[in-house]
């Protein structure tokens, strides 16, 4: 079908095609993408619009050898389809399946396992001075976008490599868009201004800059490579490209061909979704409600309007909610900033993405004490995207910081509730809530009080204690047995007099999480029972302590015991 990706699995293969043969590739390239993603998922636009770009990185450097980074690793399909992983694509972001981004584990050509944005800068500098000191020649590269080189953490890594004379390549691939539009001076800089106030900005920081060049353009690419080749680095190549290149719906709509989900190739109809409601939907309209009665309460969101439900609350209220872009640690202390002058910040961010600001939350809310309102959304497993995206540590390490209230809603009924609380919060709070549709548990309407269990069923000897969304699986896996169900809203403050009771009335145990065992729910329950002299048992469900890879949320909730068949089983075995 393909005259040169059917006979092409390694860059030493695509070495050997004439450069004259390279535009055929990119487009049976992009042809092979689009099959894939139409029916497996996955990221689609990034990886389209680096298609050019990766092909000849591939023929002109000597990769593996040569190490070459991508940022976040979203972009990376072409990367991975012309390393080795052709056939691997049939099993894209499935359980035992090829990765969604770079993964050391899976291939020599991935240098630096990705997902969250921004490391590339410090990873290749850190390789360089390594191989400095080894003498090792061989080429460093990074390529990453323009949301991306725009966070934190990669301008501490500019600030170092600048400040070095390694040889090392950044490749800043500029599409003038991140998820959503850019936001920021710095996009607006390196999308808006001329040439020469770019390679002001980057020479300034120590960088020999090249561009802008056309990113999809084979003769510019390696003419710029061929100048690379004659700077003492480091070098910054700025290349412009179209997130979406060669397919037209996603040229058209970079935000919405992000992640597309199933599609028709031909057509370009995006499959419709069966979700009936979102959390994340939820959580925009809770917040629209509040804001309408409420002038001092604000929203922030680094870089994910779209995917937290923010878009509508950003349009309606742009005074009051801002997109910081990727920047999660200022993101973290703007809300704190806030709260100083007595507005109420909702802080609405992926669990996974909070672990980058976990010093903001500690030394600049938490130790300040201030009412900052955290929405942490992807709490728990999140699926496709796997081990770099999974929320599964916020409730460990937000239970472990003085002033911070933890809580960890059942189903949307409870999250409205506790939003709605959150508004008269005078201290920190944290809320987590997962990825994808409501359970809608239809609980006995108990006022969600902090720090107060909820009776949910009244039993002999076992009792069972649930934090957050788990309790639909406990709900299905406990239909028809005598057990007691305790849920409990918030992880921390504990409902010390419930569990005393608890101790007093139970010889046995079960706690059930969405999160890591080390330093969670069930662990503190532990902790507390030890010191109450509880002579019962306790028994912690929790997920493992491991990185879990990617899969369904179903299929790793299974893998975890914590489906409601693995539950109702284990309770089986107590009757
Ligand atoms: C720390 C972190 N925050 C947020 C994200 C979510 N995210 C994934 S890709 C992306 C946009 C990246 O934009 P850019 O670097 O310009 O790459 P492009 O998609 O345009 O190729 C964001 C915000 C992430 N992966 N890591
Ligand atoms: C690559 C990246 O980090 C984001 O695109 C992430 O995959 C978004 O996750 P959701 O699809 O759950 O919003
Ligand atoms: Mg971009």
């Amino acid at each position: 079908m393909y005259k040169y990706l059917n006979i092409l699995e390694t860059p030493s293969d695509l070495r050997k095609l004439k450069r004259e043969d390279l535009p055929i590739l990119a487009e049976e390239a992009r042809d092979f993408i689009l099959d894939i993603v139409s029916t497996k998922t996955g990221h689609l636009g990034a990886s389209l619009g680096v298609i050019e770009l990766t092909i000849a990185l591939h023929y002109y450097y000597n990769t593996p050898t040569d190490l070459l980074i991508w940022d976040v690793g979203h972009q990376a399909y072409g990367h991975k389809l012309f390393t080795g992983r052709k056939s691997d694509f049939q099993s894209l972001r499935q359980l035992n399946g090829m990765s969604g981004f770079p993964d050391r584990t899976e291939s020599e050509f991935d240098a630096f396992g990705v997902g969250h944005s921004s490391t590339s800068i410090s990873a290749i500098t850190g390789m360089a001075l390594a191989n400095r000191l080894k003498n090792d020649k061989r080429k460093h590269l990074a390529v990453i976008g323009d949301a991306s080189i725009v966070s934190g953490m990669a301008f501490e890594g500019l600030n170092h490599l600048g400040d070095t004379d390694l040889n090392v390549n950044i490749i800043l691939n500029d599409n003038n868009i991140g998820i959503d539009p850019a936001v920021g001076a710095l996009q607006n800089h390196f999308n808006n201004t001329s040439s020469a106030s770019k390679v002001d900005f980057f020479e300034a920081l120590g960088f020999n800059y090249i561009g802008p060049i056309d990113g999809h353009n084979f003769d510019e690419l390696f003419k710029a490579f061929d100048e690379l080749e004659n700077l003492k680095g480091p070098n910054l190549l700025h290349i412009k490209t179209i997130k979406g290149k060669g397919y037209e719906s996603a040229e058209k709509d970079q935000v919405l061909w992000h992640s597309p989900g199933k599609f028709d190739k031909k057509t370009g109809i995006i499959s419709p979704k069966k979700e009936k409601l979102s959390y994340q939907k939820v959580v925009g309209d809770s917040l629209i409600e509040l804001f309408k009665d409420n002038n001092q309460v604000a929203a922030i969101t680094p870089a994910m309007p779209t995917g937290s439900g923010m878009v509508e609350l950003m349009q309606l209220y742009p005074g009051r909610v801002w997109n910081v872009g990727i920047a999660e640690q200022h993101a973290v202390t703007l809300a704190a900033g806030l709260a100083t002058q007595g507005i109420t910040p909702y802080c609405v961010i992926y669990s996974t993405f909070l672990q980058r600001a976990y010093d903001q939350v500690i030394h600049d809310v938490a130790l300040q004490n201030l009412p900052v309102v955290f929405l942490i959304d992807r709490a728990g497993f999140v699926g496709s995207d796997g081990a770099t995206h999974h929320g599964l540590f916020d409730i460990s390490f937000l239970n472990s910081i003085p002033n911070m209230a933890v809580a960890c809603p059942a189903d949307e009924n409870e999250l409205k509730e506790l939003i709605e609380m959150g508004a008269h919060t005078s201290t920190p709070l944290a809320i987590r809530y997962p990825k994808g549709e409501v359970q809608s548990l239809n609980f006995p309407s108990q006022n969600t009080e902090i720090g107060k269990a909820k009776t949910l069923n009244k039993g002999e000897k076992t009792a069972i204690l649930s934090t957050g969304h788990i309790a639909s699986n406990i709900q299905k896996a406990i239909e028809g047995l005598d057990f007691s169900w305790y849920h409990f809203p918030f992880v921390k403050p504990l409902d010390l007099e419930s569990l005393k009771n608890i101790f007093e009335n139970y010889s046995h145990i079960l706690t059930f999480e969405n999160g890591i065992k080390n330093g969670g729910f069930g662990a503190s329950i532990l902790d507390i029972a030890n010191s109450n002299n509880y002579k019962g048992q306790v028994e912690i469900h929790a997920y493992p302590d491991e990185f879990i890879a990617h899969g369904t949320i179903d299929e790793l909730e299974n893998l975890a015991g914590l489906d409601s068949i693995s539950i109702r089983k284990r309770f089986e075995e107590l009757i």
